[in-house]
């Protein structure tokens, strides 16, 4: 075991535990990110090229949260020197008089938040090649835009290593044992940290096993669909063609979701929003397509410009909390070790003011937010602990 100590370990390089990295670094803490997989690799939650950026949320905490995250994300921008956000705007379609739709208008209003609200006559003008469905009401966010995921990732973590901090990938965290100083061994290597942050993506449960604590996460696969156009160019980003979420598409079902074409030239983007359970090593054998048959019928109605059937379909997981809220939170028995998790589908755009929030819990300051909506606390009924 080597005689340093660092002031935290965060265990996971995704785009949670490398914004919280930075953010320790930034504020002069020792921190070393260990991740299980040789960077950069594509088993967790945060690779790809593309995430959507929004304030289209009816909870009040996370329009709080993301107006700040906008900073957050331009401030990132100028510090790599790399374009990470493009403007493409979102919107947002769902059941007119539905309590969902409802309140996202009412919020969005409440919070002021720059919206164009579309009348069933005026859509087909604004947004053309889609069908709005009847009884839908339609709202654009204008300041929502895209992500550039990879790209992300990367510059955040050439940012934590310029202000020293340290990564160790192809190292996984095999053991943990709390403590005052908390001892964490790799296949490689014993560190030790005056706390710890647990980033762990799908893994998150896996590592919690070292600290007696089970949270109630499900693991999903999500198949990443994406779709040709009849025409090239139809719902391209260079024809500012917005992202869109279609809310409960149908009874029952969750989500859809699409991003405008432009990693993929010709290509778009559509996926639904929740999949079928899986071992995250185990990802690749849950070949449920439940989800791919739900979205061909969706492109067939609703967008008469591409081919129904997926170009190409690529892996990545949700860690869904039975809520859809994350978890934010010291571990209940040891306060030294912090946990962000359970991100739900919906995290990335969070990073920077999750990297924030984490890294104020790890150096035992109070967090700029109220996080009782993210506490381990409201699962009580769900937490397995051994202790
Ligand atoms: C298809 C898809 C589309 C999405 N779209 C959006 C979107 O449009 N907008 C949005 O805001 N969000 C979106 N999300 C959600 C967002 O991408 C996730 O919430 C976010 O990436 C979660 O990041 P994470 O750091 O928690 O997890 P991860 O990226 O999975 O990172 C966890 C890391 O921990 C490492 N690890 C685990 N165990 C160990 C161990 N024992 N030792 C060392 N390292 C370990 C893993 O290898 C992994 O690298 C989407 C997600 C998916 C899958
Ligand atoms: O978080 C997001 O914005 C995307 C789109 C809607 C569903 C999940 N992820």
């Amino acid at each position: 075991m080597s005689s340093e100590v660092y002031d935290c370990i965060v265990v996971g390089a995704g785009i949670q535990g490398s914004c919280t990295a930075y953010q320790l670094a930034k504020n002069k803490q020792k921190t070393l990110l260990l991740e299980q997989f040789v960077l950069p690799h594509s088993r967790g939650s945060s690779h790809g090229q593309t995430r959507v950026i929004r304030k289209t949320y009816e909870e009040d905490v996370y329009i709080q949260m993301m107006h700040e995250s906008y900073e957050l994300w331009a401030q990132l921008e100028r510090e790599a020197g790399v374009e990470l956000y493009r403007r493409t705007r979102v919107l947002v379609m769902g059941p007119e008089n539905g309590e969902g739709f409802l309140r996202l208008k009412a919020t969005m209003q409440r919070h002021k938040i720059p919206t164009v609200f579309l009348e069933k006559q005026e859509f087909s003008q604004h947004i053309p090649n889609v069908n709005l469905a009847d009884g839908n009401g339609a709202l654009i966010d204008t300041f929502a835009g895209v992500l550039y995921a990879d790209r992300a990732l990367r510059a955040v973590q050439r940012l934590f290593q310029s202000c020293g901090g340290v990564i160790k990938d192809g190292e996984k965290v095999i053991d943990i044992r709390p403590g005052a100083e908390v001892t964490v061994t790799t296949g490689s290597g014993v560190y030790r940290g005056r706390s710890l942050v647990i980033t762990a993506g799908p893994w998150a449960n896996t590592l919690l096993t070292h600290t007696g604590l089970q949270l109630p996460l499900k693991v999903v696969k999500i198949n990443v669909c994406y779709w040709k156009e009849k025409i090239p160019g139809t719902y391209s980003v260079s024809q500012s063609f917005p992202c869109f979420i279609e809310m409960e598409p149908k009874e029952g079902e969750y989500d859809i979701y699409g991003l405008p074409s432009n990693e993929y030239p010709g290509l778009m983007k559509v996926c639904y929003h929740m999949g079928s359970e899986t071992e995250p090593d185990e990802r690749d054998k849950q070949t449920d397509r439940g989800d791919i048959d739900i979205l061909v019928r969706y492109v067939t109605r609703c967008l008469p410009g591409l081919v129904p059937v997926p170009a190409v379909v690529e892996s990545c997981m949700y860690t869904v909390t039975p809520d859809h809220n994350f978890v934010l939170d010291s571990h209940p028995t040891y306060g030294n070790i912090i946990i962000g998790a359970g991100f739900s589908g919906h995290g990335f755009k969070f990073g920077p003011i999750i990297g924030k929030l984490l890294s104020q819990l790890a150096m035992g300051q109070v967090p700029s937010y109220d996080l009782s909506p993210f506490r381990i606390q409201r699962f009580q009924s769900h937490t397995r602990s051994s202790l």
